[in-house]
């Protein structure tokens, strides 16, 4: 991943919250991103209530106006499970193929990958990602879509030019 890119961490668990876990799947997070060159800008533990998650979601694009903001937890089919709703409330658009690389791509190791109900999506210049709650499902879905996330935040941010592999194509047939 390129260097220089800030992130946000939200994990949102009734456990984590209560303190009656640790986050290790906020921690593994952690290692990706700097492992890869990005700064982790702040990182918030709320319970899998809508408005929590919104207001952290809010904030970090909003106030500390990060890269990327990724959430752990709460995606899945329980009643409590309501962080794909918050994202969908704060983002102004979609990036579908986000998680649909993510459902796919691990699925075919964990079935119940697709049990994962997991948006991506844009708010101002912030891509926010939702990954699923375990530390091996985070793991797996970072790895996923981990290649083509400097791509998204460089288009996103302006810093980069939105051409894909066509315009390379093309560029490459001229020479
Ligand atoms: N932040 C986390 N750190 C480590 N493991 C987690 C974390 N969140 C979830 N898990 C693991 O993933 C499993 C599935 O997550 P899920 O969100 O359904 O957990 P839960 O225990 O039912 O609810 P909650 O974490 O909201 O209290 C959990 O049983 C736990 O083993
Ligand atoms: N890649 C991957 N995706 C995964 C998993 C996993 O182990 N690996 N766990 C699944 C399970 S068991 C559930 S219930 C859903 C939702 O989990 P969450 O509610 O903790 O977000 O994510 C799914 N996505």
């Amino acid at each position: 991943m390129s260097e220089g890119w800030t992130v946000a961490i939200v994990t949102c668990s009734d456990k984590g919250a209560k303190g009656e876990r640790p986050d290790t799947s906020g921690e593994v997070i952690r290692d990706y991103v700097t492992g890869r060159g990005m700064a982790v800008r702040g990182h918030r533990v709320v319970p899998d209530e809508r408005d929590q998650i919104e207001a952290a979601l809010v904030y970090y694009c909003d106030v500390e106006r990060v890269d990327l903001v990724l959430t752990t937890g709460g995606t899945g089919l329980g009643p409590r499970d309501v962080t794909p709703e918050a994202t969908l409330t704060v983002v102004e658009r979609l990036v579908p193929g986000i998680p649909e690389r993510m459902r796919a791509a691990t699925a075919a190791v964990t079935p119940t990958a697709i049990l994962s109900r997991s948006v991506a999506g844009i708010r101002g210049q912030t891509l926010i990602v939702n990954l699923p709650g375990n530390p091996k499902g985070v793991q797996e879905c970072l790895e996923a879509v981990g290649d083509v996330l400097p791509h998204a935040l460089g288009v996103l941010s302006g810093r980069v030019r939105d051409h894909g592999p066509v315009h390379h194509r093309h560029e490459e047939s001229k020479r």
